[in-house]
């Protein structure tokens, strides 16, 4: 199969099998990037719980998520974590002027429940936090973010063109919108981005899942397996 060197992988590096080729990369020019793990999108009774999307499968992810990490950290490879949502005043969120306020199924969910009011995505809540099982460790960074796209308004480039990161690994919730946005973003950017499948989560029909696979594959970036990455990057000597 044919094999895409990244950065300054050369000879060296540590192949991943992928789709559509596998990618042969340098640890130090790797971040595994963690999109949203946060109550609101993994834990019942969270704001996607709460807007009625089904979240039956997040536990796996989650449990497929601290493999990929505990794999990551062992080999050297910088974890930067995300997390979604707003002040507690909800000024970040954006008012009637924008499409975020109208499309925000946490917003439309609290106007509609106003006994939710300040309860969903705000900072310093529980919806906010990031779930129990992933909590950062020493050395690995957590971001805000405003948006879908992790790229927009926040620190996140800045953060890995300082340390030479050319490879993105993403993990997290939801596929086919913070994901997705985040790796076509990155793209742009000029960063490779790799998705663990596995490892994600959509929000919607399983059809969405499907149909971001299979535009990372074929347009955006390439698709691997928390399987393949710890098979991968578990050989490193500590
Ligand atoms: C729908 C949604 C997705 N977020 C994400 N982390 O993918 C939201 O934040 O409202």
């Amino acid at each position: 199969m044919e094999t895409v060197t990244i950065g300054s992988a050369g000879d060296g590096g540590v192949i991943l099998g992928a789709r559509p080729e596998a990618v042969r990369v340098l640890p130090s020019e790797t971040a595994v990037v963690v999109i949203d793990m946060q109550n609101a999108y993994a834990s019942p009774g969270g704001y996607v719980d709460q807007a009625g999307f089904d979240i039956s499968g997040a536990a796996g992810t989650i449990g497929r998520i601290a493999t990929v990490l505990e794999t990551a950290r062992k080999a050297g490879i910088q974890i930067v974590y995300l997390q979604n949502g707003w002040d507690p005043d909800y000024v970040e969120a954006g008012g009637p002027g924008s499409p975020n306020w109208h499309k925000s199924n946490a917003l439309k969910t609290m106007r509609a429940r106003p006994e939710l009011a300040g309860t969903l995505l705000a900072r310093g809540s529980w919806d906010y936090a990031l779930v129990d099982a992933l909590a950062p460790q020493p050395g690995d960074i957590t971001l805000h973010k405003t948006r879908y796209s992790a790229f927009f308004n926040s620190q996140l480039d800045s953060v890995l063109r300082a340390r030479g990161i050319r490879t993105i690994v993403f993990v997290g919730i939801a596929t086919n919108v913070c994901v997705e946005s985040t790796l076509r973003d990155g793209f742009h950017l000029e960063y490779f981005g790799v998705m663990l499948e596995d490892a994600t989560h959509h929000l919607g029909p399983p059809e969405m899942q499907a149909a971001s696979v299979y535009n990372i594959e074929k347009f955006f970036g390439w698709v691997s397996s928390s399987a393949d990455f710890c098979g991968s990057f578990g050989q490193l000597p500590d």
